[in-house]
């Protein structure tokens, strides 16, 4: 059994300790650094091993799951670069934080560097990944790797690193964008007089059915859109009024705007580096 240490505690850190320790049905070959006081309580009291600083068998763990905010990686370099061993592998989980850099900052070579998203906890997510120094991978290792990462879902790799700034753009932010659609489908619904909870379930179920129809199906979206949309009917009329606001579009250059800022993190911290 892999033991693995995961570096910041927060919502993602958590995700993934929940999700191995879930496999392995065990706790105890997790072990969480994190630095607010009050996650240590609460990661505590769900019975996995925390502190705020690198423990003293940093050693004995196998994979290093990078699990901070990427404005924070040069927070956790200096005590990494101190303690890491030459057969561990780190897995970053953070946005925009290429390989190079954090080779550059800890003195290792041996880093995946992905982009999983929220549905990891129900096996429904998407890591992207992309492993650097592809030679040094052992296929043992490789294949505990891709083990750990398929726990989450489903998983995609990527030749050119840059992909995943795109990948982090699409499903790793891809989650929020439909929350936020549901969250209008439910605000129309309360604003028809329907209670919070019939028009949660409004939206749920109507997700649900959408996205059953186009798993069982080889139409396209936009044949599908058809199939719904009667001729001079309610969905076509709908559909006036949001190519009228260019919602298409706008989506897109929201989606753009996300890869952007995912490249922008990577110069962001080289500035602090400089800085320093
Ligand atoms: N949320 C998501 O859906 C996804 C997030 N990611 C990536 O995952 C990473 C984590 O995101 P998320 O879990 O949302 O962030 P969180 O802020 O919830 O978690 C990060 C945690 O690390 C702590 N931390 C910061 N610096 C240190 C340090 N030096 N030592 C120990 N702990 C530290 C933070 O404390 P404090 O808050 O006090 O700074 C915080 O509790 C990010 O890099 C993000 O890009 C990737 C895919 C999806
Ligand atoms: O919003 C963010 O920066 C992170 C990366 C992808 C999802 N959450």
């Amino acid at each position: 059994m892999n033991k693995i240490l995961i570096y910041g505690g927060g919502n993602m850190g958590l995700v993934y300790a929940k999700t191995i320790s879930e496999y392995y049905h065990a706790k105890d070959h997790v072990f969480i650094v994190e630095k607010r006081e009050e996650n240590i309580k609460k990661i505590k009291s769900l019975g996995f091993l925390c502190s705020n600083s690198i423990p003293e068998n940093f050693k004995s763990y196998d994979y290093i799951i990078l699990a901070v905010k990427p404005q924070d990686f040069i927070s956790i370099a200096t005590p990494l670069e101190k303690h890491i061993q030459d057969n561990q592998w780190l897995i970053s989980i953070m946005a925009g934080i290429s390989c190079e850099l954090i080779k550059e900052n800890l003195k290792h070579k041996k880093i995946i560097r992905t982009m999983p998203n929220l549905a990891i906890p129900f096996k429904e997510g998407l890591t992207g990944f992309y492993i650097s120094s592809k030679s040094l991978l052992t296929d043992i290792e490789k294949k505990n790797i891709l083990d750990l990462l398929t726990l989450g879902g489903k998983i995609l790799e990527v030749e050119d690193e840059n992909d995943l700034n795109a990948i982090t753009a699409l499903s790793g932010s891809g989650p929020a964008y439909f929350f936020y659609f549901i969250e209008q489908l439910q605000n129309a619904a309360i604003n028809k007089g329907f209670s919070k909870e019939q028009a949660r379930m409004i939206a749920i179920q109507t997700l649900k059915g959408a996205l059953k129809v186009l798993e069982n199906s080889e139409d396209t979206c936009e044949t599908l859109i058809q199939k719904v949309s009667s001729r001079g009917g309610t969905t076509e009329a709908a559909f006036q009024v949001f190519n009228e606001y260019n919602l298409g579009d706008n989506f897109i250059q929201g989606i753009n705007r996300a890869n952007e800022r995912s490249e922008e993190f990577g110069q962001e911290l080289k500035n602090i580096i400089l800085n320093k």
